[in-house]
């Protein structure tokens, strides 16, 4: 038996249909549209791409996007002043500063300075102490949606077992906050877990956040078992082409488990998705606020 494909990026161009449909019938209200701001330093490839990706998502749904560009040899308080600004700025509802910053760059201020309530990554301390204490917040949008993928899948997770592979504070601690949040019991395990497929084999649902190939085989996962894989790695083929692959090994876990992500086409894209759904939130939040009108 092979494993039903969460399909990713059909969900993703749902929910952005529906967003756009949603954005339209809330300008006239608004008097202007959602905005967002994306922030990027130094000339990483990667970064790059997915910053035009989000830029492009933005145009689709019909958000105003402000994105900045910073040479790595900006001093740093170009970027802090850039996001002081933007914090005051009526016509954005987002910020986020696109990680990794080059070598020498501190995350920890940018982060710090974005207001909370434009925090659409959900990395300020803040927001991360309001998942924390089950609050309501911005959280950051990989976990988002991988929580969105499971949810609309039917998939049930009150009293599953849940083990989550990686334990950074962009996707393994937040997404771990959020799945016991839903009643499952969560196992977070990492880089120095030993014996890694004793842990895995246990679970019910198993969500792959660590960026190595291959990293989760058939041998590892329980028969029946959903795989979520977040992983993004850019491989070499055989042949010289560059291939995105994530950290399962996808033909032979398809035939263990009872469902599986797609990398290309599974998580990422809802990634996306979620970025601008946080900042639809954002600008809905603060309408509702500002004039009394009901968005
Ligand atoms: N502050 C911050 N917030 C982030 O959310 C953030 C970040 N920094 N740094 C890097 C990671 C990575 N990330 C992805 C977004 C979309 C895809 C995506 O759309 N992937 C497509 C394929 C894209 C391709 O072909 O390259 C897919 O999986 O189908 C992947 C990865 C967001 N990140």
């Amino acid at each position: 038996m092979s494993a039903k494909i969460l399909d990713g990026k059909a969900l993703a161009a749902r929910l952005q249909t529906e967003m756009a449909e949603q954005v339209q019938t809330w300008i006239p209200q608004v008097g202007r549209p959602p905005g967002l701001a994306v922030l990027r330093v130094g000339e990483d490839p990667a970064s790059a791409a997915y910053v035009r990706g989000k830029e492009r998502a933005c145009e689709r749904v019909g958000m105003a996007s402000f994105g900045q560009h910073f040479s790595a040899e900006a001093p740093p308080s170009q970027l802090l002043d850039t996001i002081l600004r933007l914090n005051q700025d009526e016509r954005v509802d987002g910020i986020l500063v696109q990680l990794p910053l080059p070598p020498g760059w501190d995350p920890i201020p940018p982060l710090l300075a974005i207001e909370p309530d434009k925090d659409v990554d959900g990395l300020h301390p803040m927001n991360l102490g309001r998942l924390l204490r089950g609050e309501p917040g911005l959280q950051s949008c990989t976990p988002l949606g991988v929580m969105r993928l499971l949810q609309t899948e039917g998939i049930p997770l009150s009293g599953k077992q849940a083990v989550v592979v990686g334990r950074s504070i962009l996707v393994g601690k937040p997404l771990s906050l959020m799945l016991l949040a839903a009643d499952a019991t969560v196992t977070l395990a990492h880089s120095r877990t030993p014996d890694l497929a004793d842990v895995t084999r246990r679970a019910d649902i198993v969500v792959m956040a660590v960026g190595k190939p291959n990293l989760l085989s058939a041998d590892m996962v329980k028969p029946g078992a959903v795989v979520i894989d977040v992983g993004i790695n850019r491989t070499l083929t055989p042949d010289g082409s560059s291939q995105l692959v994530g950290d399962v090994c996808y033909e032979e876990v398809k035939e263990v488990a009872a469902a599986i992500t797609p990398v290309p086409g599974g998580v990422g894209p809802m990634t996306v998705t979620m970025l601008l759904h946080n900042t639809l939130e954002s600008y809905r939040l603060r309408n509702r606020r500002g004039n009394g009108c009901s968005l």
